[in-house]
């Protein structure tokens, strides 16, 4: 197929939806996919209707009657490692894909995107096969006693939607538990970032998962494949990443039909940088935390927070850290900061860089967007952007912004600082640094967060529980909170 965009040519793919093991075309409905560091086309993109949508949950279902389910554990877990060996044989291929949809430099999707991904699917055929239930044993007026025990069933069909900023990770973050544990999904990725969670339909069917069991469907939210997915009543469960607005939106959905949802939704996450950290730690950390993936992750820090007598000295650090990042072309090694993710991205970001002037702020560094050469002149990159000098009531402090900046405020007392990063809506993650271990257990229990980094940022353990407080969520995935989520327990009492 050939394009012409932005006055350029372009040879493009057209992709498929992923349904009942066959790649499928649209009705011609389509939306185009544009590569976030050029604002070239990547591929044409089909919209599911109502009925395509209806045709990808009909196919779960019925895969649901398929030897899926009555496999054993170790034979799921089996095909599992074989879709993780396969996104690792065509690793390069699967970077490639990500970073024309994200813009994201290739050396982070080398490094985190794609290896988790396929690190997912390995941790969760592992957990499935440990998984342990319950029993009791009941004493009875005859004497002789009952046993109860419980078993753990799949839900049934798995709504998975997901977001454009992490797209395969946060997919099989969700796809390889609920598959683990016997279900079929139905995904729906974001319309920014479609292409890996289609690549990974061939992996699948490599690796032998039965049609159906994995379904892809691509499409808008409102009012399009992601809200008619939702609202579909032969979904049984539904497993959303993205923002707290459209969280909201997907639980009404589900409470038509009382079903189960688990949501990971926005933050504005502090880092705690007390006087007596590792300070060259500190920095390190904290430039990673504001500025890793453009500032799209939604673990990243947008308020930092310094005990005084450091103040001075960690802002012109972080200062030196942001402006020696490297903007441009994503395939470049030496290339550290891609763009955001569109161009309504960027406008909705530097909208809030033109308020923090507003708000009074003292801009540190950056604020605005940067003038690059040649095909990346039209790319949707943006400055990295520190402040200072806001009230912690003004709206920058407030909102989730989802760019690569933050605020640095000083502090004085612990009790004080705690109170800070406790007030607002959110309540997803921090991280605090400092040498003293009875401070750190003692903040990292009073700040209201899911997750409490001390003295790192972003180290994970696959096994542990992961997710949101307050308005950032509902429910815990990770481990064996993934399979608490992806199963039911069903007791059975057997009188003896
Ligand atoms: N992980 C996070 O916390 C993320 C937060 N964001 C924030 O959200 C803002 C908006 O970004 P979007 O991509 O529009 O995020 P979003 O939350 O609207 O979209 C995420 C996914 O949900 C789908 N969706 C949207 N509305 C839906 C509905 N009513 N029913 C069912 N599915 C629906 C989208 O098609 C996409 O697949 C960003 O500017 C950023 O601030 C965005 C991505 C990830
Ligand atoms: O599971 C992880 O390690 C990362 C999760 C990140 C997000 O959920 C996000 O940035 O949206």
């Amino acid at each position: 197929m050939t394009t012409i965009t932005s006055g350029r040519v372009l040879t493009t793919r057209r992709l498929s939806h992923f349904i009942g093991g066959r790649f499928v075309e649209g009705d011609g409905h389509t939306l185009e996919n544009i590569n976030p560091a050029t604002g070239e086309l990547v591929n044409v993109v089909p919209v599911a209707d109502a009925g395509v949508v209806d045709e990808a949950v009909k196919a779960a279902r019925r895969a649901l009657e398929g030897p899926w389910r009555r496999m054993s554990d170790h034979e799921r877990a089996s095909i599992l490692r074989k879709v993780a060996d396969g996104i690792l044989r065509r690793f390069d291929e699967f970077v490639r894909a990500e970073v024309l949809d994200t813009g994201k430099p290739a050396s982070l999707a080398s490094h985190i995107d794609i290896p988790r991904s396929a690190a997912n699917f390995n941790s969760f055929a592992d957990q499935v096969l440990t998984l342990s239930t319950e029993s009791f044993g009941t004493a009875t007026p005859d004497g002789a006693g009952a046993l109860n025990y419980s078993i753990r069933v799949p839900r049934g069909v798995i709504a998975v939607v997901c977001p454009w900023n992490l797209p395969l990770l946060l997919l099989t973050w969700k796809v390889a538990p609920a598959l683990a544990c016997g279900n079929t999904v139905v995904v729906k990725p974001s319309e920014e970032t479609p292409t890996t969670a289609t690549l990974l339909g061939e992996v699948m069917q490599e690796a032998g998962v039965p049609p159906g069991v994995y379904n892809v469907i691509h499409g808008l939210g409102p009012d399009s494949a992601g809200e008619y997915l939702t609202r579909h009543p032969e979904v049984n469960g539904i497993t959303f990443t993205g923002e707290t607005k459209t969280g909201v939106a997907i639980m009404k959905a589900a409470a038509e039909g009382v079903r189960p949802v688990s949501l990971e939704l926005g933050g504005k996450n502090a880092a705690v940088v007390f006087a007596d950290c590792n300070l060259d730690r500190a920095v390190e950390g904290v430039t990673r935390s504001v500025f890793a993936n453009c500032g799209q992750v939604c673990l990243g820090t947008e308020r930092v927070y310094v005990e005084r007598p450091i103040f001075d000295q960690f802002v012109a650090r972080l200062a030196s850290a942001g402006a020696a990042l490297k903007m441009g072309d994503p395939f470049d090694n030496t290339t550290t900061m891609g763009p955001l993710i569109s161009k309504s991205h960027r406008e909705k970001v530097l909208s809030y860089y033109q308020r923090a002037k507003a708000e009074g702020a003292s801009v540190i560094l950056g604020g605005g967007t940067p003038n690059l050469s040649s095909r990346f002149a039209t790319g949707f990159f943006i400055e990295p952007t520190i402040w200072t000098g806001l009230r912690e009531d003004s709206v920058v402090l407030r909102e989730e912004i989802f760019g690569p900046c933050c605020h640095i405020s000083p502090f004085d007392h612990e009790d004080a600082v705690v109170a800070a990063a406790n007030s607002g809506p959110y309540g997803l993650a921090t991280s605090i640094w400092t040498e003293n271990l009875a401070r750190a257990h003692r903040v990292a229990a009073g700040i209201e967060v899911g997750i409490a980094w001390v003295n790192c940022w972003f180290l994970r353990d696959l096994r542990t529980p992961f997710g949101g407080s307050k308005q950032s969520g509902i429910g815990r995935e990770g481990g064996v909170h993934s399979m608490e989520f992806y199963t039911e327990l069903r007791n059975v009492c057997v009188k003896l």
